[in-house]
């Protein structure tokens, strides 16, 4: 699904260059779910920005679906962000003045051709699936982190992604509930065959993956 050729990511300021990745070569399979780990400042988030399409390498290739992502459109591109990826963040980014309803749906408003009956609909479906559906009409402030959490992952599967880019997601929250945001993870990869690449400082999560990369001052370690 994506393959990742001598990326190199350069971040230049005026006083200091730092190389953020350096010369990653990775492919992650259909139906995989990857965990990356590695010290803070390795390269991880880049790396997460570069293959979600938010962020571009210095140098080096990024194919999607076995085509170079230099040859997509800027409307296809648009589409790739916007249909096939899901993101799924450490401080889940919810719309604190939205109800939990209003989260899921927003992204779905961006897209062209679905009504908004089965805006609603795809948004109950996938507060369902996390365990929400008698949430709805709560706001984020009244949830508990993993609640927050499980908005913001129903958030990306209302999207129907092919692909969950996942950073730190249980960073936030104790022990239990990352946890329980680790079995839907793994559920969701497993039931549905969503392809999830999550960084994780949780060696024990990682460990539950089919497969581990280490990361080391922007190089793949193992
Ligand atoms: N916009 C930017 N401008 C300049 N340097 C940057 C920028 N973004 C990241 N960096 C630098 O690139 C390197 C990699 O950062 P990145 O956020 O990818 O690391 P990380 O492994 O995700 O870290 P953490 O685990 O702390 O989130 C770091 O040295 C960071 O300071």
């Amino acid at each position: 699904m994506l393959q990742l050729t001598g990326i190199e990511k350069v971040y230049q300021t005026r006083t200091i260059e730092t190389v953020a990745l350096n010369h990653v070569n990775l492919t992650i399979n259909q139906g995989e779910f990857v965990s990356i780990m590695g010290p803070s400042g390795c390269g991880k988030s880049t790396l997460l920005s570069i293959m979600g399409l938010l962020d571009e390498p210095t140098s080096g290739t990024l194919e999607i679906d076995g085509r170079p992502v230099q040859s997509y459109s800027d409307k296809e591109l648009a589409r790739l962000r916007n249909h096939k990826i899901g993101f799924v963040f450490q401080s889940y980014h919810l719309i604190n003045d939205l109800s939990v309803l209003d989260n899921v749906e927003l992204p779905l408003l961006y897209r062209s051709g679905v009504s908004g009956k089965e805006r609603q609909q795809r948004a109950y479906a996938a507060l369902e699936k996390v365990g929400l559906g008698a949430r709805t009409n709560h706001f984020p402030s009244q949830l508990s982190g993993g609640q927050r959490q499980r908005v913001a992952i129903a958030r990306a599967l209302a999207g129907q992604p092919e692909l969950i880019l996942a950073d730190e997601p249980t960073g936030n929250l104790d022990s239990v509930m990352g946890e329980e945001i680790m079995d839907l993870l793994l559920t969701l990869n497993r039931e549905e065959g969503t392809t999830i690449v999550m960084v994780t400082h949780d060696e024990q999560q990682a460990l539950k993956t089919q497969r581990l990369i280490r990361f080391f001052d922007g190089s793949q370690v193992s």
